[in-house]
């Protein structure tokens, strides 16, 4: 079975009754607190040879990017981290000579958002592998859940330059990679400070940050809300060095997708002009459950949501 299949596979494993209040095809486990008060849990691992090379990922980059593809879950449901808990595997005894290096990213990059390493554990595996669990809060959760037919879809900055990176490591050696392609990959920033404002403005109808690719996870929202969505190719920001395959299916680029309704359009400028950032509107919802690509001659091209599934290899 594909991850696809396996995910829906679950949906009936799922405990998904009061207090929680959403798990299921959600970034984070929403669960009700108080009235206005949301715990959020996730979880993401990261896999010798399936998620990263020790070739090109120092052990430092590994523990950034450990808690950052966390993070980024917390920031699509508008959450502020809080409290993480690190699963570690490692093939060899534990050195201080890795694992400090290691701890320091991880840490320096989830006490940059508040948030800190609390517990965890440890394995022998036949390979490198890291799992974080991360706890955060909200009073107001962001979910897959609300885009509607019109709502407009955003991304918050240029994609495929992660995956551009991945291409061209493979032939390339690191120091002959653009600077802006290795920060995408190695360093991408969660998106946190956006989620927050998105949340408590109410103004995001649904969010998903981009760890599979573009169409993938834009799909994810479209299949809980029962709609499809057109895109505008020459609205799709990609980053300097990647190509628009890279931007629509590539993965690992956590940015945050949302949607906003039409008539709350002002708030993103409000938002563009506070965080002095601007957000890109590449497309918008639509009633019927298929995904489009205006393409730059105006040709309409049905697409299939093509992107990173771990047991599909077509
Ligand atoms: N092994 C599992 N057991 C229970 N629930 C799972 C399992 N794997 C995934 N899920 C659930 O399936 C849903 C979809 O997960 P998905 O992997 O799309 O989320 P994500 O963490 O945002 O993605 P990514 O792994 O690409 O960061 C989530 O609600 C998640 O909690
Ligand atoms: C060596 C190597 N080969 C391929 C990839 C690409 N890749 C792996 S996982 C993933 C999606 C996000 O993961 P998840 O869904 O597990 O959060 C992507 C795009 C990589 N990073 N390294
Ligand atoms: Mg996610």
């Amino acid at each position: 079975m594909t991850e696809k299949e396996w995910i829906t596979y679950l949906k009936k494993h799922l405990f998904e009754k009061p207090p929680v209040f959403k798990t299921y095809n959600e970034d984070c486990t929403v669960i009700q607190k108080e009235e206005q008060e949301f715990l959020l849990i996730t979880t993401d691992a990261l896999v010798e040879t399936i998620h990263f090379k020790l070739d090109y990922y120092s052990f430092f980059d590994l523990g950034v990017k450990l808690a950052n593809s966390n993070l980024s879950d917390i920031a699509a449901c508008g959450g502020e981290p809080e409290w993480a808990l690190l699963t570690l595997g490692s093939p060899i005894p534990v050195d201080v000579n890795w694992a400090e290096p290691f701890l320091q990213g991880l840490n320096q990059s989830l006490n940059k958002f508040g948030a800190h390493l609390v517990g965890g554990d440890t394995v022998k595996s036949p390979f490198f592998f890291f799992n974080l669990t991360l706890f955060g809060k909200t009073n107001f959760p962001i979910l897959r859940k609300g885009a509607k037919e019109g709502d407009l879809i955003f991304v918050s900055r240029p994609l495929g330059g992660s995956s551009a990176f991945l291409r061209m490591v493979k032939t390339s050696p690191l120091k002959e990679i653009p600077e802006n392609l290795k920060k995408a990959h190695l360093y991408p920033e969660p998106e946190i400070i956006l989620g927050k404002e998105l949340s408590s403005k109410n103004l995001a109808t649904s969010a998903i940050d981009i760890s599979d690719g573009l169409l993938l996870d834009l799909w994810r929202i479209c299949e809980e809300n029962s709609v499809g969505a057109e895109l505008l190719q020459e609205a799709i920001p990609i980053e300097p060095g990647a190509t628009l395959e890279d931007a629509l299916s590539g993965g690992e680029d956590y940015a945050l997708l949302f949607t906003v309704s039409p008539s709350n359009l002002h708030q993103i400028g409000e938002i563009e002009t506070k965080l002095k950032r601007k957000f890109f509107c590449i497309g918008k919802i639509l009633p019927e459950k298929d995904l489009y690509l205006v393409s730059e001659k105006k040709e309409r091209l049905k697409l299939k949501p093509k992107g990173f599934d771990h047991f599909n290899f077509k």
